[in-house]
């Protein structure tokens, strides 16, 4: 698993053998230990290179062996004595060097990159911190605020940035290997005394007591509840006052506790997802590896408000061609003039150049003749789409694919009003399009393999975590919201304030709770959907619609114009229109006395527990009901959902993967629970999933799909 040959005649040149990252596995450890204890011992090597096989340097730890038994050779002995060879070791970094990988780096006395390869220490995203050297090497190298920022966030640096900040000796874009070996040659009997990072001082900012106390109070409350950052913070904290030896002790204890948390588990069952999802199937039998995605360099967008603006955007920055199209003209000039600032900051942001001029606008349909996928964000209006649908199936080329960006309407109806419908398939988009992570690729039971593959491609290409889903009312993220939302609204009838519900889903991790969320994004929004589906009945207080419990709570509130932030008025009080600073309303307070006193409702006292319970548990149900279905093809699926496109804590996995963490009986006691208290609230009717997965002696996430499968009887 480690290979050591010798090169230019006195370069022992260590490699790593264990594709496709090159994870430092027991194997690969054992293999570090073996090569470098014969380099170090052989009178012909004078110095040591060490890099991985095919392009990549390291990817870091074995993340599949935390879950077992850890077994062979530990890092931190080895990095140990790596640095203190008496042989000059170089670093030789392509592809990847994160996590233990660049601890490996740091721990050789000088490093060479490749200038597009990515270094960092993500650990943290993985709910633990660097704990084989990471957190006293890196900040004895680089000081400890830019040790902390990296360390604290995990992101992940360029090669040149990281020569600009001091990690690397080096940077080329020639063949790496070659450029250590090169550099090897060069430094035989030159003193390792300074190259030994563990024996450098920690630069420390001034005063040390109260800038710790800042960066803590910062990570927590970006943190939300995540644990691994604020550990990371104490770590750092324990390289910039302790010895090298105490610190690494202190770097040990708190990787022993986040190592067997919830939070470790819960964030590495998201690192695992967000590979599955993209190994996407459907029913029809349709498969990653079976449909060949179809080339696109050219898309068109139609309909440029918030969401047409942002897939403009998005598309620009990952470098296609796009033929922006809005039929008013003076929209299209205002979105113009919106898309041109958004590129410019984004391009600030990431510290890229400009991408505008591969953006054409106009304001004709025709103009999207020659693109090769299309994809349509005009108002969430069926007839409109319709009429849409069917002039683009004329006028694109036969081959076209053409995509929704709806977020509930019947891709079906959409793809039965072209000509190939099986070249129709939704491209769901979050606002902002060009920010949010999440893509629902939505498939229809006519839609191509290939067609959904291209669309899969394409918000990888755009740097989009893109699920596959299948065709319902809502698709799987908004449909899972409505009963989440809906137990919100019916816990404010019994007694709960806005800000009582809200603080238990912050507190659980959610950035925003359910009401600021909905005045954030307009509460008008809702009540259109409820209106096309006929729940609306102007003025009226009663509370129940279609045969089933209703809360017309959100109904009044838009009948007073209270929209949310845009109006500076919705659950929640703010200073002006567009601010948001949400303060508890007085009016709302007797608004709701009123409103309870009306219906005739006691109010009582409910507790974060009840929240939790009632509104999380009515949206997990409604994820077994979507994978009972085969909406999605399995649980990661509708996490990753939840994880990137609805703010649902990572380091809680995701719905589904919380409820296993819960217990599924527990969660089916809790839901049966309340469905005998609150019969007339068919979601908290238990999925008979659910039932069957608790009957088969609730097995772990990683086994649902297989009992999914299996053939049931629904008697
Ligand atoms: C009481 C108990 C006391 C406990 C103390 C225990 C101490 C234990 C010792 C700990 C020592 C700490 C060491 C270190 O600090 C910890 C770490 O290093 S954690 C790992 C950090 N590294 C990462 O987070 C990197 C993860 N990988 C990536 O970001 C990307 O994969 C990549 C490297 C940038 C490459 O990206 P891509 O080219 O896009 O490829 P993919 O992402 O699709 O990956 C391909 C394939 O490889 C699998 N994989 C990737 N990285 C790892 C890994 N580190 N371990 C295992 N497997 C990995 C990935 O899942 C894909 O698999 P596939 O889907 O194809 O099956």
């Amino acid at each position: 698993m480690a290979a050591l040959t010798r090169v230019s005649g006195s370069v022992g040149l260590i490699s790593l053998l264990n594709p496709p990252v090159n994870a430092l596995s027991a194997a690969v450890r054992q293999g570090i230990v073996d090569t470098v204890r014969r380099a170090v011992s052989d009178p012909q090597v004078k110095s040591v290179v060490i890099c991985g096989q095919n392009g990549v340097f390291c990817g870091g730890a074995d993340i599949k062996e935390f879950g077992g038994h850890m077994s062979g050779p530990p890092l931190v002995p080895i990095f140990n004595t790596i640095e203190a060879a008496d042989k000059p070791v170089v670093a030789a970094i392509e592809g990847s060097a994160l996590g233990g990988g660049l601890e490996l780096a740091l721990a050789c006395h000088y490093r060479i990159t490749q200038s597009k390869a990515r270094l960092g220490l993500p650990e943290v995203s993985l709910g633990l911190l660097p704990a084989a050297g990471g957190t006293q090497r890196l900040p004895r190298l680089i000081g400890v605020p830019a040790a902390l920022d990296l360390i604290t966030t995990g992101r992940h640096l360029t090669g040149a940035e990281a020569l600009k900040l001091g990690i690397v000796d080096q940077v080329t874009d020639q063949n790496t290997v070659e450029a250590a070996v090169k550099f090897a040659l060069s430094i035989v009997g030159q003193s390792l005394e300074s190259r030994r990072i563990s024996t450098l001082p920690c630069p420390c900012p001034a005063d040390i007591d109260a800038f710790f106390e800042g960066v803590m109070q910062r990570v927590k409350k970006s943190a939300h509840g995540a644990i691994a950052p604020v550990a990371c913070v104490q770590a750092v904290q324990a390289a910039a006052t302790l010895p090298f030896t105490q610190g690494m002790q202190r770097e040990q204890e708190l990787m022993a506790t986040l190592f067997g948390s919830g939070q470790a588990r819960a964030l590495q069952y998201c690192f695992f997802s967000q590979r599955v999802v993209s190994k996407w199937s459907s029913p029809s039998g349709s498969r990653w590896d079976t449909s060949k995605p179809k080339p696109v360099t050219k898309v068109g967008v139609i309909g440029l408000g918030t969401m047409g603006r942002g897939i403009t955007v998005a598309l620009a920055l990952a470098g296609l061609s796009v033929v922006a199209v809005e039929t008013q003209q003076q929209q299209m000039m205002a979105a113009q003039h919106a898309v041109s600032g958004m590129l410019e900051r984004t391009a600030r942001r990431r510290g890229v150049s400009l991408v505008g001029d591969q953006i054409r606008y106009s304001v004709e349909l025709e103009a999207v003749a020659d693109v090769e996928l299309v994809i349509e964000a005009v108002f969430e209006d069926m007839a409109l789409k319709e009429k849409l649908f069917k002039q683009l199936s004329t006028l694109c080329k036969a081959d076209t694919l053409l995509c929704s960006n709806t977020s509930s309407l019947d891709i079906d109806h959409l793809a039965s009003q072209t000509h190939s419908p099986q070249l129709v398939v939704g491209m769901h988009f979050f606002a902002p399009a060009h920010v949010m992570k999440l893509l629902e690729v939505v498939y229809g039971p006519r839609s191509a393999p290939q067609a959904v593959a291209t669309a899969m491609e394409l918000g990888k290409r755009m740097g989009k975590v893109s699920v596959a889903v299948g065709n319902c009312s809502g698709f799987v993220g908004n449909r899972m919201l409505m009963p989440y939302v809906e137990e919100a609204s019916f816990l404010v009838e019994e007694g709960a304030s806005p800000e009582i519900v809200d603080r238990a889903l912050e507190e659980f991790g959610f950035p925003m709770g359910v009401f600021r969320m909905s005045d954030l994004s307009g509460l008008d929004v809702g009540w259109k959907v409820r209106k096309a589906r006929g729940l609306v009945e102007p003025g009226q207080m009663s509370r129940v619609r279609q045969g089933r419990r209703y809360s017309p709570l959100g109904d009044l509130l838009c009948e007073q114009g209270r929209f949310g932030q845009k109006t500076g008025r919705g659950w929640y009080l703010y200073d002006s229109a567009g601010s948001r600073e949400a303060q508890p309303d007085p009016w709302l307070q007797s608004f709701l006395e009123e409103y309870r006193a009306r219906q005739g409702l006691v109010s009582r006292r409910i507790d974060s527990q009840e929240v939790l319970e009632r509104c999380l548990y009515a949206l997990i149900n409604e994820g077994f009901n979507i994978l009972q279905e085969g909406i999605a093809a399995g649980p990661e699926d509708i996490d990753m959902i939840y994880v990137f496109g609805y703010g649902f804590p990572r380091h809680r996995g995701g719905p589904m993967f919380y409820a296993s963490q819960v217990g599924l009986a527990q969660v089916l006691q809790r839901l049966e629970h309340y469905q005998q208290l609150h019969p007339d609230i068919p979601h908290l009717r238990p999925s008979s999933l659910l039932r069957r997965l608790v009957s088969s002696g609730s097995p772990r996430i990683q086994r649902w799909r297989e009992i999914i499968r299996m053939p049931h009887s629904s008697l």
